[in-house]
């Protein structure tokens, strides 16, 4: 009888032990954070195997250790730092500009700066894009400072042309870009310009640029016109180990830069960078589209910069494009692409002049780190292939 109550009780503590063993890990799993969906689809099934079984360590069979397989990430490029690069790619501009400034000078450095010469720089300046009124202002006013100082040297001639296209290029402006968010939220820029233009390219340049600058970058595909611009910039970003954030060829752009933003917000990304489409038949849809993408955007809070892509080569052409985008949304700054290939470099002028926003950036190249900071001095020199203002002749 005893014997039958000790093993009564024995096989009772045996049923309490596994009751709270199978107790005790729900409990202690109801406190852990939900899981995203795939993870949970993923834990469902770990549970109804069991324990993985951790054959990639050891091979049962024989005891030997067997290494996993290395899978290696690929290699994040390191950008060039941004600092000086104006200076460093003068020599793109040089070669594109230097019949402008080798003209410019030849004239100045005549003997007699009779009418017919100051005619012929007018001219020179206006085939350089540097448009009509700006044009005449430099020129008045060179001649004006020419007369009242008596300059007659090349040098000296050269330093008051310098002194007075830089004043035309406004050095007062604000250049920097606003890529510093508010309150924990990551800044927003916009970009936008016709297609081919150069956005994409310039979106992936700029990424590069913030992350040399110690910046975390997200990317948003808006430009879902062409399937391909996503791809380019979703390659642009892997490159330095920024996120792009995509839609379905075709689908609302603004859904994709209102997931873009979500998606920053949520990464806890410095900066959110979105690629639009420029390719819009008409102003009326252009107007729409982009109205609309300022517009969601906007629901997560306002947008920090928008910057306008403007191909260099399309002179005066462009200024015009450049209009209706000023009229659909706050501009904030001009990046002028291409100026590599024109001898047209005085379009700066008149971009800022004729829009009254500041040019930025400058893109000077297909490379990678073919982008500068617009420093109107810096410029100056290039375009003229002199020596730096502070130094006389
Ligand atoms: N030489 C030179 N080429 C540039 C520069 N910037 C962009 N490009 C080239 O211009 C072409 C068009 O650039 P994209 O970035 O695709 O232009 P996009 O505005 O995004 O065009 P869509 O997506 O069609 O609207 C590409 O071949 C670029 O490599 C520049 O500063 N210099």
């Amino acid at each position: 009888m005893t014997d039958y109550l000790l093993v009564a009780l024995a096989l009772l503590g045996v049923l309490i032990l596994g009751g709270l063993g199978l107790v005790v890990p729900r409990l202690r799993r109801r406190g852990e954070p939900p899981l995203p969906q795939t993870e949970v689809d993923t834990r469902a099934e770990e549970d109804l195997a069991g324990p993985p079984v951790e054959a990639a360590e050891s091979d049962l069979s024989t005891g030997v250790l067997v290494e996993p397989p290395v899978v290696a990430a690929p290699p994040l490029e390191v950008p060039e730092p941004t600092a000086g690069r104006l200076v460093r790619l003068r020599s793109r501009l040089a070669r594109s500009q230097n019949a402008f400034g080798k003209g410019l000078l030849g004239l100045l450095a005549r003997d007699h700066l009779d009418e017919d010469a100051w005619e012929e720089i007018e001219d020179s300046l206006i085939t350089a894009d540097v448009g009509i009124d700006a044009t005449r202002d430099i020129v008045d006013r060179l001649r004006e400072r020419t007369r009242v100082l008596g300059t007659r040297s090349a040098g000296e001639l050269r330093d008051l042309l310098a002194a007075e296209l830089v004043t035309a290029l406004d050095p007062g402006l604000d250049r920097s870009l606003r890529t510093t968010g508010r309150d924990g939220m990551p800044a927003v820029l916009l970009v936008v310009g016709v297609n081919g233009a150069g956005k994409t390219t310039t979106c992936g340049k700029i990424a590069r640029v913030l992350v040399a600058d110690g910046r975390s970058v997200t990317l948003g595909a808006a430009d879902t016109f062409r399937a391909a611009a996503a791809d380019q910039l979703e390659t642009w970003g892997g490159r330095v180990g920024a996120e792009t954030v995509r839609g379905a060829e075709g689908a609302d752009p603004a859904s994709v830069a209102f997931d873009a933003v979500r998606r920053g917000i949520d990464a806890g990304t410095d900066t959110v960078l979105i690629d639009t489409a420029g390719r819009l038949q008409n102003k009326i849809g252009l107007m729409d589209e982009l109205g609309k993408v300022k517009r969601v955007v906007e629901k997560h809070g306002p947008i920090d910069e928008t910057l306008l892509i403007l191909d260099a080569t399309t002179g005066q052409n462009g200024l015009e494009q450049a209009r209706v985008f000023t009229e659909v949304v706050n501009v904030t700054g001009v990046v002028l692409t291409k100026l590599d290939g024109t001898a047209k470099g005085g379009i700066v002028i008149a971009v800022q002049r004729k829009l009254g926003i500041p040019v930025k950036l400058v893109g000077l190249g297909e490379g990678a780190d073919d982008l500068a900071p617009f420093d109107p001095a810096q410029f100056v020199d290039a375009l003229l292939g002199t020596e730096p203002l502070a130094r006389d002749a």
